[in-house]
């Protein structure tokens, strides 16, 4: 027999006032995995997180830790006895006790007991040497790493984590983010980690939640959700993007960078050519000429510069196309700064170029 997931969440329903901020989510985190829910503000991360943890309840669907069900329609284990920890946000160490005392706070014996499983887990964030210190003494990064650990310590099975970064300075987070993820693996622990920042979800995250209205549009590996959105607007959660907007004649798109392809789409119909800024490649115009067709880069458009600005690892360079006056953006490495009229060609890698129906 197969193990079961760590955690693993079926059909899940979630309604206020009728309305349903959790619409049918169904997922599940192996052991030492993090699952990242993903989306904008509202969409129902949260709630579909303190719905896990046991704080809210479901109108419809189970929960199960490693093949146990904690809550289904007639079962609800509270919170406590379901071996979920919880960070939040807006964790708060207890003020009155050291940092052991903060991280030995859900361990039976306190601290005194537990001294070399606190002393292990502070020396695995950097934080040993302050293991007799109080709150008001540490950093907001040291106690971030305190807090962690304070809800390791008990070994939960399943891990729920609330934008728990996002009180850090961002030259902080990604140090910290490392070491969490370090830890957890070591630990086994399965990670539910809400995040609306997708840098956050595609440095942590073994598998993407995406959400929009209470729904999972997409989940998969970060790699898959980056280069195989399901529509534009998943593609568009993880960068900028230029649209070119057509019409499906005869299975073929128009546009000023040739033909696309978009077979199953019917005669008529509106669809969107969409390129991530940094797929746009750009080539200088040496009379009129423009480089030949190829099957990589399509057909060049010829262009202008509209505006140039340096970013400092890039450069964002802003074009419009002579034929049909398209704005696109493209970034490219270093500097590059060409004045405002400068004609070039510009070009779409076509590996790189999704086709989606008009939304
Ligand atoms: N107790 C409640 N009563 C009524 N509506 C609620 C309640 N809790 C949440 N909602 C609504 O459910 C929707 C989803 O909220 P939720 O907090 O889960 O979103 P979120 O994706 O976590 O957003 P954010 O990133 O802003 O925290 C929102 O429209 C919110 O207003």
């Amino acid at each position: 027999m197969s193990t079961p997931p760590r955690l693993e969440v079926q059909n899940l329903t979630r309604r206020f006032a009728g309305r349903a901020v959790v619409d049918d989510v169904s997922f599940a985190v192996p052991a030492g995995q993090v699952a990242c829910l993903l989306g904008p503000s509202g969409c129902g991360k949260s709630t579909t997180l303190r719905i896990v943890a046991g704080v809210d309840t479901q109108d419809e669907g189970r929960i199960t830790v490693d093949g146990r069900t904690v809550s289904d329609d007639g079962l609800r284990i509270p919170p406590e006895q379901r071996a979920i920890g919880l960070m939040f946000q807006d964790f708060a160490l207890f003020p009155h006790l050291s940092v052991a005392e903060n991280v030995a706070f859900g361990l039976k014996g306190g601290a005194g007991a537990n001294r070399r499983r606190v002393a292990e887990l502070l020396d695995r964030v950097q934080m040993g040497s302050h293991i007799d210190s109080y709150p008001h003494e540490l950093s907001g990064g040291e106690s971030q790493r305190v807090a962690l650990v304070r809800a390791l310590a008990p070994r939960p099975r399943v891990l729920m984590m609330d934008e728990p970064f996002s009180g850090l300075d961002e030259r902080l987070r990604d140090g910290i983010r490392d070491e969490t993820l370090a830890l957890l693996k070591d630990e086994g622990t399965a990670v539910l980690l809400v995040t609306h920042e997708p840098h956050e979800a595609m440095r942590m995250a073994d598998q993407i939640l995406l959400m929009r209205d209470g729904r999972i549009v997409q989940q998969g590996a970060p790699y898959n959700l980056y280069n195989a959105p399901a529509d534009r607007k998943v593609a568009g959660f993880f960068s900028d993007l230029n649209v070119l907007s057509g019409r499906v004649k005869g299975a073929l798109t128009h546009t000023p960078f040739g033909e696309f392809l978009t077979p199953g789409v019917p005669d008529g119909s509106e669809v969107e050519i969409v390129i991530r800024p940094q797929h746009l490649k750009i080539d200088f115009d040496r009379n009129g000429q423009g480089p030949a067709p190829t099957p990589e880069n399509g057909t060049a458009a010829h262009a202008r510069v509209t505006r140039a600005r340096y970013l400092g690892r890039e450069s964002l360079v802003e074009f419009v196309t002579d034929e049909d006056a398209i704005a696109l953006t493209a970034t490219v490495p270093g500097v590059f700064l060409p004045p405002p009229g400068t004609p070039m060609w510009l070009m779409l890698r076509r590996d790189r170029v999704f086709v989606f129906p008009k939304l």
